[in-house]
């Protein structure tokens, strides 16, 4: 059986596929350097994986925000964590639904074997523990990733998809006027 190890202080993820022949992750030197890869082909809308075996836990670089309380953070506890940001994704990861069976990784592009699978972090994260200069390469890159809280409206509905949580968060910051540090268009 294969051994297990702990990744970061609060996710678990076994070295054995999560997902097999799914699902592959490419571990390459370097921190925070390795990478998810599809072994099957997708098609938009089509759902990539469920996700399954979640554990609450504190924010942290590897945990995906699915709610708008400071406690509603969610280790993913599989290969799934290896997914990168993308500031042109071909996946979403939907925690919209209030039945958290239905939460999912949806191609929203086409996606080839081989492709690497990324979503775009501030569509689920308001203000990330870690942020990182991007290296996604779009044309549309942001450039430095921190989170929703640090994006405009307009800059949000580019993207296809925004989880609702982050929407409600816009929503109160923008009515407030409080959490305001939108810098200018990035
Ligand atoms: C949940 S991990 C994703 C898997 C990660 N690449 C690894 O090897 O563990 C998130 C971290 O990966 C890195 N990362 C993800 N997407 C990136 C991107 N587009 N550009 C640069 N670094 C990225 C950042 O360090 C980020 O904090």
């Amino acid at each position: 059986m294969a051994t297990t190890h702990v990744h970061s202080a609060n996710a678990t993820v076994s070295n054995a596929p999560s997902h097999p022949g799914v699902l592959f992750v490419e571990r390459l030197p370097g921190s925070f350097a390795s990478r998810l890869v599809s072994l099957k082909p997708f098609k938009p809308g089509d759902v990539v994986a469920r996700l399954e075996g979640l554990t609450v836990g504190p924010k942290a670089y590897s945990s995906v925000q699915c709610g708008t309380g400071d406690d509603e953070h969610v280790e993913l506890n599989s290969d799934l964590l290896y997914m990168n940001h993308s500031c042109e994704p071909n996946v979403v990861v939907d925690v919209s639904s209030s039945d958290r069976h239905n939460w999912h990784v949806r191609a929203v592009k086409d996606v080839r074997v081989g492709d690497l699978l990324c979503f775009f972090y501030p569509s689920t994260e308001w203000d990330m523990e870690q942020p990182f200069d991007c290296t996604c390469g779009a044309r549309t890159c942001l450039k430095t990733i921190k989170g929703a809280r640090y994006l405009s409206r307009e800059e949000l509905g580019r993207r296809n998809f925004i989880n609702a949580h982050i929407w409600k968060m816009v929503q109160e910051r923008d009515n407030t006027g409080n959490n305001v540090p939108i810098k200018a268009k990035l």
